[in-house]
């Protein structure tokens, strides 16, 4: 197998984020035209996931499903799933009919947590789907956890499922930003870190915080921290504006793409080190 390129558009580019299950769905069909125009280098090489915006991050709070601890009742227990499922549905059939072949799956059904942190995960079936020429569709879900009942999981921590089990080259991740930004003092100024590396990695972490808009799962912080862990084992991540469909073909494929961009390295104990700095 050639490696392998896991893209995640953000809900912030294909949602309005501050709605209720509000798709964008011209935007939804230029990511699609977008990837169908490089099919013949994408085909069997690509993982797509798309962010949770006005689905994933205003469901769980509409149902009072953001955490297990919240007074929720059973008869709402499946909206999460149910609205990431009609989410991830609309998206499969705008891809559909512009020529790109997707699968969804739904995490609930093939990942358990322990205290937040993934134990299992039923890998197999996306070999299938992509051994077929499919492109495998994902999104965050309501997930069960060993510990806490269940948690909701980002969609920012899919890629990092498939870190152990296929030759990943690139992760990339599209935003409503141009990628991972230091904010001058006044809060105003501020310029794009262009690498993000074993060295100043816990700067740069310190610069990353929560959304600007309706969100639950932490922002540019969890992303960061998220490709952190991937660099950890080796594979180069990339943060970068996809408010134009078309920038997703050099985030993909060139050597310097713009935005920023996460080095790998292999140093061990890092995964350790962020947890420590960030209380996780
Ligand atoms: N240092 C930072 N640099 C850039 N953005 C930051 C930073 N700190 C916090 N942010 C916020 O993080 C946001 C991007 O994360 P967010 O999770 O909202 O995006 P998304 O992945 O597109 O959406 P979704 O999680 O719905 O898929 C930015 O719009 C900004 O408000
Ligand atoms: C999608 C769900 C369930 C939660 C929110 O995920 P994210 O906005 O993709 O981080």
């Amino acid at each position: 197998m050639s490696g392998m390129f896991v893209v995640k558009i953000g809900g912030s580019l294909l949602t309005d984020k501050n709605g209720y299950c509000a798709p964008n769905k011209e935007m939804v069909r230029q990511y699609a035209r977008t990837i169908a125009s490089a099919w013949d280098r994408l085909r069997g090489n690509l993982i797509l996931v798309v962010g949770g915006g006005s689905y994933g991050n205003a469901v769980p709070i509409r149902y009072n499903l953001k955490d297990a601890s919240l007074p929720w009742k059973d008869r709402d227990l499946s909206m999460m799933t149910v609205k990431m499922f009609e989410w991830l549905s609309l998206v499969t059939e705008i891809f559909r009919e512009e020529g790109v072949p997707c699968y969804p799956f739904q995490p609930s059904g093939f990942v358990v947590t322990d205290d937040k942190h993934p134990v299992r995960f039923f890998v197999e079936p996306v070999q299938h789907v992509l051994d077929h020429g499919v492109v495998p569709l994902f999104s965050g879900d309501l997930v069960f956890d060993l510990k806490r009942e269940f948690i909701i999981f980002s969609s920012d921590n899919i890629p990092e499922l498939f870190v152990d089990r296929m030759p990943l080259q690139r992760v990339v991740m599209l935003t409503d930003v141009e990628g991972v930004l230091e904010y001058a003092e006044d809060g105003l100024e501020r310029r794009v870190i262009p690498a993000v590396t074993k060295e100043n990695y816990r700067e740069v972490l310190l610069c990353t915080g929560p959304s600007r808009k309706q969100d639950i799962t932490g922002g540019m912080k969890n992303k960061l921290e998220a490709l952190l862990r991937l660099a950890e084992q080796g594979v180069e991540g990339v943060v970068t504006s996809g408010r134009d469909a078309s920038a997703l073909l050099p985030a993909l494929f060139e050597e310097k793409p713009q935005g920023t961009v996460i080095r790998p390295w292999v140093k061990r104990g890092l995964v350790e080190d962020v947890d420590r700095v960030f209380g996780l």
